[in-house]
């Protein structure tokens, strides 16, 4: 293994460890990267493998041309075939104009593919054909089409078991997988899961413009490294961005772990999270939830520095003090102490007045889209927009919320 070179990559993409099966699978993609071999990534969900085909797209010689990343699991079984080869106009109803396909625009280029243990069996057949001979044909037209495009595909299921179930053709498998490349579970990882929650605890510090990234004691890192990690990377950085924000504590022990992790290190209680269920995606959620409180603790800080200017103002002019509060961070089950809104400078409330109100976190929610409603006069587009979450998930809370049978 050039180990320089696996490092220098590690760092162009921003690949955190240095475990040897990680290590090893970075060597591996720079070694075929050269070649036009197809590539066949195996591992968990979150383990990370989109990194691998950008390797090896980007040190080869086809690094100009084209690079696409299919997601099959995620296109209808209906249209995957036109959306990887190409369809005719009028090929079947809605075919309005006609389409070139992944196959066509990557000519020259590279295809990932990944969750190709998804693919329908007559996809399989097709992909099968322009593997072997360059060929494909669109769907709806007789013309044989020629292409020159390196695959790469990856999976997280297991190919044995899917070819035994007649869901997965063998001799496909074996085209695909002429350089196989198993990028290993977290959990097999050893320090890496500590060295990432470093990276991850200063990401989303950066991120939110916050003053310290978490850290763990030595207690806790142990903790990180006997849990088994389901969800892999993916989990582990939502883990991390969950504890940056919501956790008061900034050094994080085993005992405030436990409220992020569960408790049994081999569980799977905390299911790895499914990226292409985008109409209902935690990411979205999660999204949407660190916004609130982001615009949660905004609020209060405003509201702290117009407390602290009017008591400023007040003290000048001898006016009654108002108590100026810590801000709280939000922390799960909890519900969240608010002070009243500012009302403006004439109706500021004394220490007497000054109540404090408590809101569930869907109030905040529903609070926060309507206000991103209005902002946009009714129009959900972009409202999910500003709110960094998908229409689908938009329209799914203004039901939840009875919001569409209010005027807004
Ligand atoms: N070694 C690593 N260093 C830094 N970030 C990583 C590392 N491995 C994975 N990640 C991050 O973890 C997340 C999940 O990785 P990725 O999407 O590549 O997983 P995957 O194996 O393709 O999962 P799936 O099979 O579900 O598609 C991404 O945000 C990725 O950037």
């Amino acid at each position: 293994m050039n180990t320089s070179d696996v490092q220098a990559q590690k760092r162009r993409y921003g690949i955190v460890g240095n475990s040897e099966g990680l290590n090893h699978a970075v060597d591996i993609a720079l070694q075929v990267a050269k070649t036009d071999l197809s590539v066949l990534i195996t591992g968990e969900s979150g383990v990370g493998k989109e990194i691998i085909p950008r390797i090896i797209h980007d040190n080869s010689l086809r690094k100009t041309k084209k690079y696409f990343a299919v997601n099959c699991g995620s296109i209808p079984e209906g249209t995957i075939d036109s959306e990887l080869f190409g369809h005719e106009k009028g090929a079947f109803t809605g075919a309005i104009g006609e389409r070139e396909g992944y196959f066509g625009a990557a000519n020259g280029g590279t295809l990932f593919l990944d969750e190709v243990g998804e693919l329908p069996l007559a996809t399989q057949a097709r992909l099968l054909r322009v593997l072997e001979t360059g060929e494909y044909i669109r769907v709806g037209s007789s013309d044989v089409r020629k292409t020159d495009v390196r695959i790469v595909a990856a999976t997280n299921v297991n190919m044995a078991q899917a070819i035994r179930d007649g869901r997965f053709r063998e001799d496909l498998f074996y085209r695909l997988n002429t350089i196989p490349v198993k990028m290993p579970a977290l959990r097999e990882r050893g320090d890496d899961v500590v060295l990432l929650f470093k990276k991850f605890a200063m990401d989303t510090a950066e991120k939110y413009n916050m003053p310290d990234p978490v850290e763990l004691t030595e207690a806790a890192q142990e903790r990180l490294k006997r849990y088994s990690w389901p969800g892999n990377v993916r989990q582990l950085k939502n883990v991390t961005e969950q504890i940056s924000i919501l956790s008061p504590e900034r050094i994080i022990t085993p005992e405030i772990l436990s409220g992020y992790i569960p408790e049994d290190p081999v569980t799977h209680d905390i299911v790895p999270l499914n990226k292409r269920n985008e109409g209902h995606s935690f990411e979205n959620e999660r999204e949407l939830l660190y916004k609130i409180l982001f615009d949660l603790r905004n609020d209060v800080t405003e509201l702290k520095k117009l407390v602290h200017g009017q008591r400023v103002e007040r003290e000048h002019s001898s006016a009654p003090q108002v108590v100026e509060r810590p801000i709280t961070y939000y922390q799960p089950d909890v519900t969240y102490p608010v002070a009243h809104a500012a009302k403006g400078a004439d109706e500021f409330q004394t220490p007497e007045e000054y109540v404090e109100e408590t809101v569930s976190l869907n109030d905040v929610e529903r609070q926060v889209i309507v206000r991103a409603l209005e902002k946009n006069r009714g129009k959900r587009r972009k409202a999910a927009q500003e709110l960094n979450i998908s229409e689908r998930t938009l329209y799914r809370k203004i039901k939840e919320y009875g919001l569409d049978k209010e005027d807004i």
